[in-house]
């Protein structure tokens, strides 16, 4: 590096550093400079936009909905004739994904960068790390480094990657990850899926559609979607084995062996078939597949950002502890708090609604301590992320759940009321398509007369949640909540039902005392 460079390299300085540019990092270093002068950037080793725009959430949303939308046609009389026992044109659904993700042009994160650019936010290329306080390391594609500096804040937004299960030959194997079956582009005929949460029922839902022939979701518990009200679990389970799925509870992969393992690249086949050894409770058995999909939790990104230079220690799942105002504690300076994180990195809630939650309050506090503010007032704390998270799976039929299941509730030490309804019942439901099939439940701290968790299992339920969500982060009373009348024929009439549920429980537990 000649002199020049050298100094240019060592005046690096900004406002805010923001490493890690998915949808939280870009939200954070936004309302962190948002209304003021100070300078932002975001320093990304891949793509703006982060995991969720390119390999989970968009698309994998983008391959689920042609599978809602021909289940609906399948069992709608009008449409029903269209569609006939057609199933679903891969191909397509295959290039509309690739649209939404980016993965049809050169530069998939060209748009993310203008944006970032146009509000003032700079993008720098490379792979960061701290190498002591307001100081960022950042090493190119190239091998040159960088150190950048901040003036005020660094915020950790590195998120986290699949995590693998230490099983004999599972990693030599190349399984599939998320990131290959979010952007599958050969179908393979025989899986396995070696996990029961979200991703791999959601993975598992689109696999089917597209055209896996004989497909196995290997689960170590009990159920599906565990973390969910019992039933969720119950009414996926019940659709995978209709549409062909099964489903190994209580079950763990043991061993793999691949014939001819090779590097294909994302979404491709990864050599030749796998032979795959399952405990069960019913003893040991071998399937042979020609793909396995690993869908077994997160790794946090938190190993290679130098938590070591200064002083922070991960919690023992590799996640960044944070307070409520997304501060990493016993790190302030002189000057004061600068080191922050939100997204995955925190373990708070794995999803990008509630990462860029999370940013939209440390840009805040970030905007409130360089102007010397107090944080006083509401858009500082998180108060989501304690038990009022929201969350849709978009499996058939999608699970929406909001705050605490019941069973969360109880352990919470809540005096707790619930009301469940079948939403098949609900007229609105019912209209929809001709095999309805859900289920909707309320759990109420009867102390307080406030709903503290709702969840809602059926086809087109995910636009139902915000209702929930707004009565749980509002505290509606249930009484209050008799006065929201819900519209007829809507699926929103579930809300009467439940009502209506929930208040003859209280008449003859009245009755009974
Ligand atoms: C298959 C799948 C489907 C999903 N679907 C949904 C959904 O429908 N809805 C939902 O809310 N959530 C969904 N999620 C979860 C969602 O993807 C994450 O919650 C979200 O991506 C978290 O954002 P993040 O910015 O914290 O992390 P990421 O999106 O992982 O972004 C982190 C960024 O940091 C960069 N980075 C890491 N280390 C460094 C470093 N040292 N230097 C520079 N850059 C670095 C990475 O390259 C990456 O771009 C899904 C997840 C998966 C796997
Ligand atoms: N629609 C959405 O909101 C959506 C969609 C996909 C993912 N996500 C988020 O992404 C995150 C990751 O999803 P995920 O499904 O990978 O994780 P998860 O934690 O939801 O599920 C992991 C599954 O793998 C199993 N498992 C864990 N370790 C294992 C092991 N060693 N051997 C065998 N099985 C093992 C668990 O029992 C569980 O069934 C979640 O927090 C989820 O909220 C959200």
């Amino acid at each position: 590096m000649t002199d020049a460079e050298q100094s240019r390299v060592a005046n690096d300085s900004w406002d805010v550093i923001v490493v890690g540019g998915g949808p939280p990092g870009e939200n954070v270093a936004q309302y962190a400079i948002q209304g003021s002068d100070r300078t932002a950037v975001i320093v990304e080793r891949e793509l703006v936009g982060g995991e969720c725009s390119y390999w989970a959430c968009i698309p994998s949303k983008a391959l689920l909905r042609p599978v809602q939308l021909l289940a609906t046609a399948r069992n709608l009389p009008g449409v029903q004739s269209l569609v006939g026992d057609h199933s679903l044109d891969a191909a397509a659904a295959m290039r509309r994904r690739d649209q939404f993700a980016g993965h049809d042009g050169d530069e998939p994160d060209a748009s993310q960068v203008q944006w970032a650019n146009g509000i003032g936010i700079e993008v720098v290329r490379g792979r960061a790390r701290l190498s002591g306080p307001r100081t960022v390391q950042v090493t190119a594609a190239d091998g040159t480094t960088r150190t950048l500096t901040a003036r005020q804040a660094v915020v950790l937004a590195t998120g986290t990657t699949a995590a693998v299960p230490d099983v004999p030959g599972l990693r030599e194997a190349l399984p599939w990850i998320s990131r290959d079956v979010t952007n599958l582009h050969e179908v393979p005929r025989r899986m396995a899926v070696i996990g029961g949460g979200v991703v791999a029922c959601e993975a598992a839902t689109w696999l089917r559609a597209m055209g896996v022939d004989e497909l196995t979701v290997i689960v170590r518990g009990g159920s599906l979607l565990t973390g969910n009200e019992p039933f969720a679990g119950e009414l996926v389970a019940g659709q995978f084995g209709r549409s062909g799925i099964r489903v190994l509870t209580g079950s763990q992969a043991t061993a793999a062996r691949r014939t001819a393992p090779r590097d294909t690249g994302e979404g491709r086949i990864h050599g030749g078939p796998v032979e795959l050894t399952v405990q069960t409770p019913d003893g040991e058995q071998t399937l042979t597949v020609d793909e396995v999909l690993v869908a077994a939790g997160r790794t946090p990104n938190s190993g290679d950002v130098g938590l070591d230079a200064v002083s922070v220690t991960p919690n023992g799942k590799g996640f960044v502890e944070v307070d409520d105002h997304l501060t990493v504690p016993g790190t302030a300076d002189e000057h004061g708090e600068w080191l922050y994180a939100v997204g995955d990195l925190t373990g708070r809630a794995l999803l990008t609604h509630m990462g860029k939650y999370q940013a939209r309050i440390a840009g805040a506090v970030i905007g409130a301590r360089a102007q010397g503010a107090s944080l006083d007032g509401p858009q500082f704390t998180d108060r989501a992320d304690h038990g009022m998270v929201p969350q849709v799976a978009f499996t058939e039929p999608p699970v929406a759940s909001v705050g605490l299941t019941e069973a969360q509730a109880r352990d919470a030490g809540l005096q707790v009321e619930t009301a469940e309804y079948d939403l098949a019942s609900v007229s609105g439901a019912a209209l929809l398509r001709d095999d309805y099939e859900g289920r909707a439940k309320l759990v109420i701290d009867a102390a307080t007369d406030r709903l503290v968790g709702a969840t809602f299992v059926g086809p087109e339920v995910d636009e139902l949640l915000h209702s929930a969500t707004i009565a749980v982060v509002g505290q509606v009373p249930v009484s209050t909540l008799w006065h929201a009348v819900p519209s007829f024929p809507t699926i929103s009439e579930v809300w009467l039902r439940l009502l209506e549920t929930l208040a003859e429980h209280r008449r003859s537990r009245a009755s009974e005392a």
